[in-house]
């Protein structure tokens, strides 16, 4: 099953437009697992299989594994979603960009030895530096278009020939890169304006939006803003709003809480 069946079924399946994000940060974790070797895994097992039946996907940060040695424990936690929750697509966020000869080796990284659905990729080295990922048929590639933080106006607003850079980047992606389908867009919730002017460009492309939660972004706006005529095309992620909603041994009833909250207020709007 390809990336868009499998983000289709679980959308459909869980009635869930939202995206758990798993950003494992030791310092945050519960007093029972601090110190365990193994407390990534643990800690993330828990919040997965509290929150599987309320997502359309889970999306890791590699950097949160990565910091601490720890991407054995990712390995084997993407094991663990396909093993228990076959349904539900894994995003690895890793943010890739790079020549082709290089972007070859990531791509192997995110789909062969992490086993994951799809993987974000910054496309601003162009079409080659995006062909690698492409050339895995079943799996989803997320570009970097409009993303949430305030700094990325910086360069995504800049004018390029009469449209922003991040318009240019949705145009490119819908009409000259995706002929497989594969392709998806990150668009932060943080601004609910140009989420709609890239769904006007990209048709039902699915998109990635990071941003409500901890960052602040309005649940209402982001689904009016994104959501397509069958009233999908989002994978809305939270990720610290959700993991540290507990801080004790509870924490992964805390999360599931706060899951079938954020899910049920994305549906409100849908
Ligand atoms: O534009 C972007 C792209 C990626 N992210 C990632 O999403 C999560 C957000 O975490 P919260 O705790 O819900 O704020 C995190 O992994 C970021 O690296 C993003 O925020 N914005």
């Amino acid at each position: 099953m390809t990336f868009t069946d499998q983000l289709a079924a679980a959308w459909q399946d869980n009635d869930s437009l939202l995206c758990v994000g798993l950003d494992p940060d030791p310092a945050k974790f519960p007093a029972h697992l601090k110190g365990r070797d193994d407390a990534i895994f643990e800690f993330c097992t828990a919040i997965v299989d509290a929150t599987a039946d309320l997502a359309c996907s889970f999306k890791p940060q590699i950097a949160y594994f990565a910091a601490r040695r720890a991407e054995d424990q990712l390995e084997a936690l993407i094991a663990h979603i396909h093993e228990k929750h076959p349904g539900i697509p894994v995003i690895l966020d890793a943010k890739r960009g790079d020549i082709g000869s290089t972007a070859e080796q990531y791509a192997v990284e995110a789909f062969e030895r992490f086993r994951a659905d799809a993987v974000t990729v910054n496309p601003y080295m162009g079409r080659d530096s995006v062909e690698p990922y492409l050339a895995f048929p079943d799996k989803g590639v997320i570009l970097l278009c409009r993303t949430s933080n305030a700094g990325g106006s910086d360069l995504q607003f800049l004018d390029v020939g009469g449209e922003k850079l991040y318009q240019r980047v949705a145009r490119l992606a819908a009409e000259q890169w995706n002929t497989s389908g594969q392709i998806g867009l990150v668009v932060g919730a943080t601004f609910p304006a140009e989420i709609a002017r890239v769904r006007q460009i990209v048709g039902d492309m699915p998109l990635l939006v990071p941003g409500i939660g901890a960052q602040g972004g309005d649940v209402e706006a982001t689904v009016n803003a994104g959501k397509t005529a069958k009233t999908t095309g989002l994978m809305i992620n939270s990720s610290r709003a959700i993991l540290y909603a507990g801080q004790d041994e509870n924490y992964a009833a805390a999360a599931r809480r706060a899951a079938q909250e954020t899910r049920d207020a994305i549906n409100r709007y849908r």
